[in-house]
């Protein structure tokens, strides 16, 4: 397993709008290691959503390269990429995008079994993971039955159902009220910090964004250290699969994480 769990290479990015070139990331180059939590804050329209979708492999950038786990992923066909980011990266957006036909439970059983788990294992991990939550007791409720906050911790859950090696967050808490936002928040970073996942998370809460253990911001389309602070669980030597007790470590003892 490589100690950068993601590394962005120079990426560029540009849009065409109407006659103008807009130049959203300019050779942004950044490293999250394993274990590190890492909040981008930076205003509205500067690109961090861009970011997050291209170091997702949900976008393709115009030039540079996205290294998932040592992996580079330049000149990968589609159905690798896809397969890397089921694998190896959790995506949670500010909606929840959660399916409003199935419960609870069921949204968080879903990428399991599409990685080919047995449905009474996907089951099982899925029940665990919104107790750990603090959701369990929501988990036959269907997303409109659930409160933001409830909806948000089922999405945290879902994001994390296949035990990945990165967090990707796009403003997961950008709709809810403060003192929910810091209950969902405390909930995500225990999960983080427990399983070792390496995690990056747009935010323009500057009260969670210090609590994470660097702040990172886009400046004319690169990306800017704003701090440093203690890196709390950057060196604890955790990963997802050797956490014993955690939700990751679940996963891997019943074979849904990959050789990492
Ligand atoms: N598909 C697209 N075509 C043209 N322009 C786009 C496209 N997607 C994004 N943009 C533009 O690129 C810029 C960056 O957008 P992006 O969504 O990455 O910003 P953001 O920092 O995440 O903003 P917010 O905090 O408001 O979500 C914006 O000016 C946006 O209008």
């Amino acid at each position: 397993m490589a100690d950068s769990i993601l590394e962005l290479k120079s990426i560029s990015r540009r849009y065409i709008q109407g006659s103008k070139e807009l130049v959203i990331l300019n050779n942004a180059s950044f490293t999250l290691k394993r274990g590190e939590m890492v909040a981008l804050v930076a205003p509205s329209g500067t690109g961090k959503s861009t970011l997050l979708h291209i170091a997702g492999l949900l976008e393709y950038p115009d030039g540079g390269d996205v290294i998932v786990n040592g992996q580079p992923c330049a000149g990968l066909s589609d159905d690798r990429r896809t397969e890397i980011r089921r694998r190896d990266i959790g995506f949670v957006y500010q909606f929840h995008h959660l399916l409003p036909e199935f419960t609870a439970l069921e949204n968080v059983m879903m990428p399991q079994l599409i990685a080919g788990l047995k449905p009474s294992e996907a089951r099982e991990r899925a029940a665990q993971l919104l107790n750990y939550m603090k959701v369990g007791k929501r988990a036959e409720h269907r997303p409109a039955e659930l409160s933001g906050g409830e909806q948000q911790r089922v999405a945290i859950a879902r994001a994390v159902a296949n035990a990945p090696l990165l967090l990707l967050a796009d403003e997961p808490t950008g709709n809810l009220d403060p003192a929910t936002a810091k209950y969902v928040f405390e909930a995500l970073e225990a999960l983080v910090r427990q399983s070792g996942l390496a995690a990056l998370i747009a935010t323009h809460n500057e009260e969670l964004a210090a609590r994470m253990d660097r702040r990172v911001t886009l400046r004319d389309g690169k990306v800017v250290e704003l701090s440093r602070a203690p890196a709390a669980g950057a060196s604890s030597g955790t990963s997802a699969a050797a956490s014993a007790g955690t939700p990751a470590a679940a996963a891997s003892s019943t074979g849904t994480s990959s050789a990492k």
